[in-house]
C-alpha cells in the first residue's frame, strides 16, 4: 500500500506540479470542512438552546461556510487532477509499450504464461486513472478521520476506540480484495479462452467458416462453458470477499451503537450538554460514512498499486539480450557487403518452456547473394529458423555467423537496419497506404517514389485499386471511415513494406504468397529472382523464403528441406529431383495434383 501511494504520488507529481499543488490544497480544505461543520453545529445547538441569538447566527454562518466548502472543494480539486489522472494512464501505457518492445526477443509475446501476464497488465493499467482520485480522497479522509477522532475524544475519552474500530473494516476490505483478485487470476485462462471465442464468433473474418461448418452452436457452448467456469470461480472469490467486508462493517456497527448509548447516558446524567450529543451523533455517523468510503478507496488504491506492480512484473518477464562471453567491447557494425554468407554452426534451439528442441545441431551455409528456399511439413521449424536468423530468439547451442562473425557481436539495431522481412502473420497498420508501405524504411516513409519502388519490387498493383491511391486510409480505426483491405491486399502492402530497404544483407519472406490471388502470386514469383538478384548485386544479401508451394521454389539457388529437427535434404531443384528423396516425392505429388 505504501509503495502504491509513493509510486502514484511520484508519477502524478512529475506530470504537473502546479495542478497537483492546487488539488492537494483543495482536498485539505475538504478534509477540515466536514469536522468543522460538526463543531459549528454543536455551538449553534448550544447557543440556540440557551436563546443567545448572536452566537447562534455566527455559528450558523460557520456551518454554512464549512458545508459549502465540504460540498465544493472536492469538485474543484477534481477539475485540477482529472488531467493528471489521464496523463498517468498515458505514461504507464507508454511504459508498457517501451518495456514490451525494449527487447529484441519475442519470448514474452509467444509464451502462453507470459502472454497472460501481458494481457493482465494491459487490462489493469487502464485502472491507474482511478488511483490518483483514490489517493487524494484517501488523504483527505485520513485528515478528516484524525480530526474526528480528536473531537470525539473531547466529547468522551472512550470514544477514541470508535475510529480504531474503523480500522477493522479497512483490514477486512484488503482481505476481501485479495480473495477476489486470487479468484480473478485463477480464472484468467478461461476468461482468455472465452474472450477469444467471443471474438471468433462475432468477427467478420470468421463468419463465413462458422456458418459453413455449422460451428456457431458448438463454439457458443464452449464459450458458455468457459464463462461458467470463470464466473463460478469469480463468484466464489466475491462471496468470500463479501463475508470479509460484512464482518468488518458489522464489528464497526456494534461499536457505533455502543458509542451513542454512552454519550446519551452522559447527557441524561448532566455530564454532557445537548451540543455534545449532536456533535457525537454527527461525527459518529460521519465516521461511518468515512469508513465506508475508506473501504472503497483502499480497494482502489490496492488495485492501482497492483497495476503499477504489473509494470515491474512485465519488466521481469521481458528477456534481455545476453552477449556471448567473447563479445567485443563495442558492438560491431554489420559488413557493407556479404562475401561468404550466413552460416549456422551446430545450432540447437527449443522454445522456452517447450518439451524439446525444434532444431538440433543444424549446420548450414546460406551463400552470399543466393536465393534460399526453405520447405518442409507444417511445424517442421521453418519459421523458427527464420526467427533465429532475425535474432528474435538466441540459439540454445551453436552460433549464427555473418561472414564468419558471431551474429551476437553486431550492434543489434544496426543489424536490423540491414535486414528486412515479410512474415506470414504480417502486421496491419491502420495508416494511409503510403505509410503502411513506407514505414518499411522509416526515414523514407513519406517518399512517394520510394514507396512506389517498394511496391514495384513486390510486383504489386494493390495501390492502383485503392480508392484514393497512396492516400487511402486503411482499416476501421479512422474517424472518417477507412477502407477495409482484404487479407491479400494487406499482404501485398506488407511485401511492399519489406521491399523498401535498398541493400539488405538478409531478406526473409515467410510464406509471402499465402493470401495472394493466383495472378498476384504468379507476378511475385515469376520475377522473384529479379528482386533477389537486386539484393545480391547491391549487398551480396541472402534472400530466404519459406513456401509450401514447390512450384515457386524451383528457381531458388538452394532449397533446404527441414524435418525431424534438422536439415533433411539440401541442393538445387535438379539435384533434389535426382536425389529422389522427400523433395522429389513432394514435388511429384504437388505436380500431379495440378495436372
Ligand atoms: N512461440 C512458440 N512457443 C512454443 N512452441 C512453438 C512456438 N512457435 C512454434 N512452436 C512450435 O515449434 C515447432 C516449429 O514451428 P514453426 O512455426 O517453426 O513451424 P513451420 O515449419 O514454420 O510450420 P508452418 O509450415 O505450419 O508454418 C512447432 O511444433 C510449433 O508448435
Amino acid at each position: 500500500m505504501l509503495r502504491a501511494i509513493s509510486g502514484l504520488m511520484r508519477l502524478s507529481w512529475r506530470q504537473d506540479r502546479r495542478k497537483m499543488t492546487v488539488a492537494l490544497a483543495l482536498m485539505a480544505g475538504n478534509a477540515v470542512a466536514v469536522p468543522l461543520a460538526a463543531v459549528a453545529l454543536r455551538h449553534l445547538t448550544n447557543a440556540a438552546a440557551a436563546g443567545r441569538a448572536e452566537p447562534a447566527a455566527w455559528s450558523g454562518l460557520a456551518v454554512a461556510v464549512a458545508a459549502i466548502a465540504a460540498l465544493t472543494c472536492a469538485h474543484f480539486a477534481h477539475i485540477g487532477y482529472f488531467e493528471v489522472s489521464e496523463l498517468n494512464v498515458l505514461t504507464t501505457d507508454e511504459q508498457l509499450i517501451e518495456i514490451s518492445n525494449g527487447t529484441p526477443y519475442l519470448d514474452h509475446h509467444e509464451r502462453p504464461d507470459s502472454a497472460d501476464r501481458m494481457a493482465l497488465a494491459q487490462d489493469e493499467l487502464q485502472r491507474i486513472g482511478e488511483g490518483l482520485q483514490a489517493l487524494l480522497t484517501g488523504g483527505s479522509l485520513a485528515v478528516s478521520l484524525l480530526l474526528t477522532t480528536v473531537l470525539l475524544t473531547l466529547v468522551h475519552p472512550a470514544l477514541v476506540a470508535l475510529p480504531l474500530l474503523a480500522a477493522l473494516p479497512v483490514l477486512a476490505a484488503r482481505r476481501a480484495q485479495a480473495a477476489a483478485d486470487r479468484a480473478r487470476e485463477d480464472s484468467i485462462v478461461d476468461t482468455r479462452q472465452a474472450r477469444h471465442l467471443f471474438e471468433l464468433t462475432t468477427d467478420a473474418a470468421s463468419a463465413k467458416e462458422l456458418r459453413l461448418l455449422g460451428l456457431v452452436e458448438h463454439l457458443q457452448q464452449r464459450y458458455a462453458e468457459h464463462w461458467q467456469r470463470a464466473t463460478a470461480r469469480i463468484w466464489r472469490g466475491e462471496l468470500a470477499a463479501g463475508w470479509w467486508r460484512a464482518a468488518g462493517q458489522g464489528v464497526f456497527g456494534l461499536g457505533y451503537v455502543a458509542a451513542l448509548v454512552l454519550v446519551v447516558r452522559d447527557a441524561t446524567r448532566g455530564h454532557a450538554d445537548v451540543g455534545d450529543v449532536v456533535l457525537a451523533i454527527l461525527l459518529a455517523s460521519q465516521l461511518n460514512q468515512q469508513v465506508a468510503a475508506a473501504v472503497t478507496i483502499t480497494q482502489q488504491l490496492v488495485r492501482s498499486g497492483r497495476s503499477l506492480r504489473r509494470l515491474d512484473e512485465v519488466r521481469d518477464l521481458v528477456p534481455q539480450p545476453v552477449g556471448p562471453p567473447d563479445a567485443p567491447g563495442t558492438p560491431l557494425r554489420p559488413p557493407e557487403r556479404l562475401l561468404e554468407g550466413i552460416r549456422l554452426r551446430g545450432v540447437t534451439f527449443g522454445y522456452p518452456g517447450a518439451d524439446g528442441p525444434v532444431l538440433r545441431d543444424v549446420d548450414l551455409l546460406l551463400p552470399a547473394g543466393s536465393t534460399v528456399a526453405i520447405v518442409g511439413e507444417n511445424g517442421a521449424g521453418k519459421t523458427t529458423l527464420v526467427k533465429l536468423l532475425n535474432r528474435f530468439y538466441e540459439p540454445d547451442r551453436g552460433t549464427i555467423l555473418i561472414d564468419g562473425v558471431d551474429l551476437r557481436h553486431f550492434d543489434l539495431p544496426a543489424w536490423r537496419e540491414r535486414t528486412t522481412a515479410a512474415f506470414q502473420d504480417y502486421a496491419r497498420p491502420e495508416l494511409t497506404a503510403r505509410l503502411a508501405v513506407g514505414i518499411g524504411d522509416l526515414p523514407r516513409a513519406t517518399d512517394d517514389d520510394a514507396v512506389r519502388t517498394g511496391l514495384a519490387r513486390a510486383h504489386s498493383s494493390v495501390v492502383d485499386r485503392l480508392p484514393h491511391g497512396l492516400d487511402t486510409r486503411l482499416g476501421r480505426s479512422h474517424a472518417d471511415g477507412g477502407v477495409d483491405a482484404s487479407g491479400g491486399q494487406w499482404q501485398q502492402l506488407a511485401l511492399g513494406r519489406a521491399m523498401m530497404r535498398d541493400a539488405p544483407l538478409l531478406m526473409v519472406l515467410d510464406e509471402p504468397a499465402s493470401a495472394l490471388d493466383a495472378a498476384a502470386e504468379h507476378r511475385l514469383f515469376a520475377r522473384f529472382t529479379d528482386g533477389a538478384a537486386r539484393v545480391a548485386a547491391d549487398s551480396g544479401g541472402v534472400t530466404v523464403f519459406v513456401s509450401h508451394r514447390l512450384s515457386t521454389v524451383r528457381s531458388a539457388d538452394l532449397i533446404i528441406v527441414i524435418g525431424d529437427g534438422g536439415v533433411r535434404e539440401m541442393g538445387t531443384h535438379d539435384e533434389l529431383i535426382r536425389l529422389d528423396g522427400i523433395y522429389a516425392t513432394l514435388y511429384a505429388t504437388q505436380a500431379t495434383a495440378y495436372r
